[in-house]
C-alpha cells in the first residue's frame, strides 16, 4: 500500500499554477491520442523530437544520480534515481524500435527551437550552483508531466488507437506513477529543508518545466 501523501510544497504550487499545469497535461495532442482523433504525422513529429530530447535527458539524470548518492538523505534515494536511469536505457531502445516501425529515421531529425530551448534549460540546471532540492522539484515535474498526461490517454472510455496504446503505456502505466511518487516524495523532502531562496527557485523551476512542456506538445502541431 501506498503511504498516505502528505500535502508539501510541491502540492501548493501545483494548485497556484492549476491552469499551466493543466496545458502541460491536457495539451490538445494529449487529448486528440485518448480521443482517437490524433493526426499520426503529429505523432511522428513528437516522437523523432522526444527521442532527441531523452538523449539530452540522459546526463541530467545521470547528474541527478550523482547528487542523489552525495546530498540525499537517505540511501534508497540512488536506487529511485537508478530505476529511472535503468528506464531510460529502455525508452531509447523502444523509441529505435518505434522509429522504424512508423519510418521514423532518428538520423536525420533536427532539434526544433522549442527542444533546443528545452535541453539548454536542462543544462543549466546541472550546475553545481543549483541547489539538490531544485534539481529535484525539476525532476518530479518532467517526469509527472509525462505519468499524467499518458495515464490520461489510457483512462476509462479512451479511444486510443491501439497502435498508440504502447507509448502511452511507457508513461501511464502504474510503476511509472509509482515511481514519480517516490521521486515526489524525495523532493518534498528536500524542500522541507530548503532555504527560502531555495523554495523561491524550485517554484519557478517547476513553472519554467511546465512551460517547456507545453511548448514541447506545441511541436507537434508542425
Ligand atoms: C518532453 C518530455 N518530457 C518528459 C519526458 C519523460 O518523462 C519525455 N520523454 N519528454
Amino acid at each position: 500500500m501506498e503511504k498516505p501523501e502528505k500535502r508539501g510544497m510541491i502540492d501548493t504550487w501545483l494548485d497556484k499554477h492549476r491552469s499551466l499545469y493543466t496545458a502541460a497535461t491536457r495539451h490538445d495532442f494529449v487529448v486528440s491520442i485518448r480521443d482517437g482523433s490524433v493526426d499520426l504525422s503529429s505523432f511522428k513529429t513528437w516522437l523523432g523530437q522526444d527521442y532527441l530530447f531523452v538523449r539530452e535527458f540522459v546526463p541530467f539524470v545521470a547528474n541527478v544520480l550523482i547528487r542523489a548518492g552525495k546530498e540525499s538523505g537517505e540511501t534508497s534515494d540512488m536506487e529511485v534515481v537508478l530505476g529511472g536511469l535503468a528506464s531510460l536505457n529502455d525508452e531509447i531502445e523502444w523509441f529505435k524500435n518505434e522509429g522504424s516501425k512508423w519510418g521514423v529515421d532518428f538520423s536525420t531529425v533536427v532539434a526544433q527551437k522549442a527542444n533546443q530551448e528545452y535541453s539548454r534549460f536542462l543544462e543549466a540546471l546541472m550546475s553545481s550552483e543549483v541547489e539538490y532540492s531544485v534539481v529535484l522539484t525539476a525532476f518530479w515535474a518532467i517526469e509527472a508531466v509525462y505519468q499524467e498526461s499518458f495515464a490520461h490517454c489510457l483512462g476509462d472510455g479512451n479511444k486510443t488507437p491501439a497502435e498508440l496504446t504502447g507509448a502511452c503505456n511507457r508513461w501511464g502505466n502504474d510503476g511509472f506513477r509509482q515511481y514519480c511518487l517516490s521521486v515526489k516524495n524525495i523532493a518534498e523532502r528536500c524542500l522541507e529543508n530548503a532555504s527560502g531562496d531555495a523554495l523561491v527557485e524550485a517554484e519557478d523551476v517547476l513553472v519554467r518545466v511546465l512551460e517547456h512542456e507545453v511548448a514541447f506538445w506545441e511541436m507537434s502541431r508542425g
